[in-house]
């Protein structure tokens, strides 16, 4: 078999492993996919301002991320149903996170219980919320927070889930629900209800939900809140009037709105409205070390990676999992060697240039 050195390889054998509709689920995104092509796009447009003869004998890339020691500013976003990648899904996938000294956030539409990969796991750890119903979402959060969760993640860009037109195409729903049961359902039960690729998605997360959802939230739990799904400088100062403690710039791996801004574009002027009063994480398109760069050089404190987990615990399961998030820390601790910024602290918005 061919030794992967990239995520890249790591890619191409995920898609000899992975039974066609749930690669196709895996790897698409919505109507024409403009949004997912142009999250790569994005970063390669983007040019590096090299400074030369700084000391990187010592580089290093550990940090912390809500008073967390981690080794790298490389967390895993969530997404849903790893048991169809492995037979031991999120607990497979989390064992892989602490020992590359990562940290993981948990979909709500994991295969495994949130208490189940929690047991197996001594490092960070956050849990995505998707509302349905307030008495769903109470229990969840509750759930969370005796399970050693760290942080709320609340997904916002998904009122509804877009038209993935892989997964209609292929009969997504029915092919999971005869092959993979209950791959959505290790928190959840019924809530999915086969609409992954139905033409009348039933509202997904929440039609009605309004800023207002985080004061809710707030007065059910005492974990930090994090909003996933920001791309506008609006939203983020709106985000933090209503208190949200965290933001990830995210247009959901090009899944949901299709046309959207690339989240790498969207972070200088998020950045900007947020003017430090909480931390800015991304997540969408990062495959190599420099993606990195570029996205923490543009102030996010940690980026997230979603896709090049899947296809490492397709590969190899949780060693493919640490594998992966390895190459990405090598990736990127070369391009800081290369760049003269031996630490985290050292990378600024000067080793980008703008055209
Ligand atoms: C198969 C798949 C399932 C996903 N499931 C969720 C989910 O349950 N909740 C969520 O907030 N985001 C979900 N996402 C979005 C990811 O958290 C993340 O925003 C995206 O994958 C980042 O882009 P990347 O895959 O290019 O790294 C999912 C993405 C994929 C590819
Ligand atoms: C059907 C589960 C939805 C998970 C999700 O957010 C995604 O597929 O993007």
């Amino acid at each position: 078999m061919m030794q992967p050195i990239n995520l890249h390889d790591y890619e191409m054998l995920a898609q000899k492993r992975l039974a066609r509709p749930v690669w196709d689920y895996y790897q698409g995104g919505s109507d024409d996919e403009i949004s997912l092509r142009d999250n790569r796009a994005a970063f390669a447009r983007l040019r590096l301002r090299p400074r030369v003869l700084v000391d990187v004998n010592n580089c290093n890339t550990a940090t912390s991320v809500l008073t967390r020691e981690l080794t790298m500013p490389i967390l895993i976003a969530p997404t849903a149903a790893h048991g169809m990648a492995h037979s031991q899904g999120e607990c497979e996938t989390i064992q892989g996170a602490d020992a590359a000294g990562s940290g993981m956030i948990v979909s709500n539409d994991a295969t495994r219980s949130l208490e189940d990969i929690s047991r197996v796991s001594h490092g960070l750890r956050w849990y995505q919320l998707y509302i349905r119903t307030l008495s769903e979402a109470r229990q969840l959060v509750k759930r969370a927070e005796v399970a050693g969760y760290q942080a709320i993640v609340l997904t916002v860009d998904t009122p509804l889930l877009s038209r993935r037109e892989r997964d209609i195409r292929n009969k997504m729903g029915s092919f999971q629900r005869t092959y993979y049961p209950g791959a959505f359902a290790g928190n959840v039960f019924n809530s999915i209800n086969g609409s992954i690729d139905d033409d009348e998605r039933a509202a997904y997360a929440g039609h009605t939900l309004t800023w207002d959802i985080i004061a809710w939230l707030r007065t059910h739990t005492s974990l930090p809140i994090i909003l996933k799904g920001i791309l506008t400088a609006e939203d983020a100062a709106l985000a933090v009037q209503y208190g949200a403690e965290g933001i990830i710039v995210s247009n959901h791996g090009g899944r949901q709105l299709d046309g959207v801004i690339a989240p790498i574009e969207a972070l200088p002027e998020i950045v900007a409205a947020i003017d430090g009063q909480c931390p800015i994480y991304l997540d969408g398109g990062i495959r190599r070390g420099t993606d990195v760069l570029k996205a923490l050089a543009l102030g996010a404190q940690a980026v997230m990676i979603g896709r090049p987990i899947l296809w490492g615990l397709a590969v190899g399961g949780s060693e493919g999992v640490k594998h992966v998030l390895q190459i990405l820390q090598q990736e990127l601790r070369s391009a800081m060697v290369l760049v003269g910024s031996p630490t985290i602290k050292h990378i600024s918005r000067s080793l980008i240039q703008w055209t």
